[in-house]
């Protein structure tokens, strides 16, 4: 059986030339038609994948004091713990619970005629009795970050492009950012929303999911799920691609339907981006590529801006309504 989510083994990229070339072919298409694919050998172990999903099973754990003490609506930065429904996706209430991680970087200091977005760079918030997170999610960050960047390579080299093409706006300070998210069964909530259908904005995400289904993915029509299997990550493509290839590449819709009831679902989803700074560029694509790149689907109702802190901003925005009106309520609404 040929499988609508490929598996790609990422060792295929070392092996050769020429299994370099098929593996890139086979990137290229699996990024083109569904926009998702497990990503296979990528380098990180399996002890450090089941590490990072038990560091989340006990940040959840805490007592909710003691997450709330570091809410997410503390942070202009869009930083910290955010209580099942408290996000939203297109208005509808997402049912999990999660925390949110950027890189560590000093606040920028505000003045009059500085861009909104400029606001986003600061801290994180760390749960004070829990020491130990702090350091597994940052090595987690970083060993990702490493598999991201390679795939990123990855996707220059299979768009014709040189290997280091989106460095430019990559930049010094790129907004990577990750969570940790969990997933109550739907005994425990109410309908089955963990998370509204919507794309995701930065160049990939890469995501571990523990053993529990719920991803689904939008093909065709209709929704195809993406089960986990041990040992891979699940890749897609994010927005910033879809826009530099003109389309050419898919930042494809997804989901998470509630786990069953008694059962808790956990994920790391991981979001490798842009700088706030940057502009996306539209990449000069070979003619035979370029002939087929219908142009970036646009939603009216979320225009894609070319101003990756912009853009970023629009969408935090939406998701996090406290946030916004705490830390954000003199900018015009739209
Ligand atoms: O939890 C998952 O499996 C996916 C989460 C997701 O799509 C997101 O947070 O953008
Ligand atoms: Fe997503």
């Amino acid at each position: 059986m040929t499988r609508l989510i490929p598996v790609l083994d990422f060792r295929r990229f070392d092996a050769g030339a020429s299994e370099r070339r098929t593996f890139l072919e086979d990137l290229r298409s699996a990024a083109r038609d569904v926009g998702f694919f497990y990503l296979a050998s990528h380098g990180i172990t399996q002890t450090e994948a089941e590490a990072v999903v038990e560091a989340a099973r006990a940040f959840f754990r805490l007592p909710e004091a003691e997450k709330v003490a570091i809410a997410m609506v503390n942070s202009p930065q869009f930083r910290g713990y955010t209580r099942v429904g408290g996000e939203l996706t297109k208005g509808k209430a997402d049912m999990r619970e999660q925390l949110d991680i950027g890189v560590e970087r000093e606040t920028i200091a505000q003045a009059p005629g500085l861009p909104a977005w400029t606001r986003l760079q600061g801290p994180n918030q760390w749960p004070a009795s829990l020491p130990s997170l702090k350091p597994a999610l940052l090595e987690w960050q970083e060993k990702v970050a490493g598999v991201a960047l390679r795939l990123l390579e990855a996707f220059a080299l299979a768009l014709d492009q040189p290997q280091d093409a989106f460095e430019p706006i990559r930049g010094r300070t790129p907004n990577n950012r990750m969570k940790i998210v969990r997933y109550p069964g739907r005994d425990a909530i109410d309908g089955d929303q963990g998370v509204g259908a919507h794309k995701d904005g930065g160049f990939l995400t890469l995501l571990l999911q523990d053993e529990n289904r719920g991803l689904q993915v939008e093909y065709g029509g209709s929704w195809i799920d993406a089960d986990p299997i041990p040992g891979t990550l699940v890749v897609n493509i994010g927005e910033l691609l879809e826009l530099a290839s003109n389309g050419y590449l898919r930042a494809t819709v997804h989901r998470v339907v509630a786990p069953t009831a008694g059962v808790e679902r956990i994920s790391v989803p991981y979001f490798f981006g842009a700088g706030l700074d940057a502009s996306v560029p539209l990449l000069r694509l070979p003619e035979t590529l370029a002939a087929e790149a219908p142009g970036p689907a646009s939603d009216p109702e979320n225009p894609l801006l070319r101003n990756v802190g912009e853009n970023v901003l629009k969408s935090r925005l939406r998701s996090h309504p406290d946030v916004a009106q705490r830390h954000y309520a003199d900018l015009s609404p739209g």
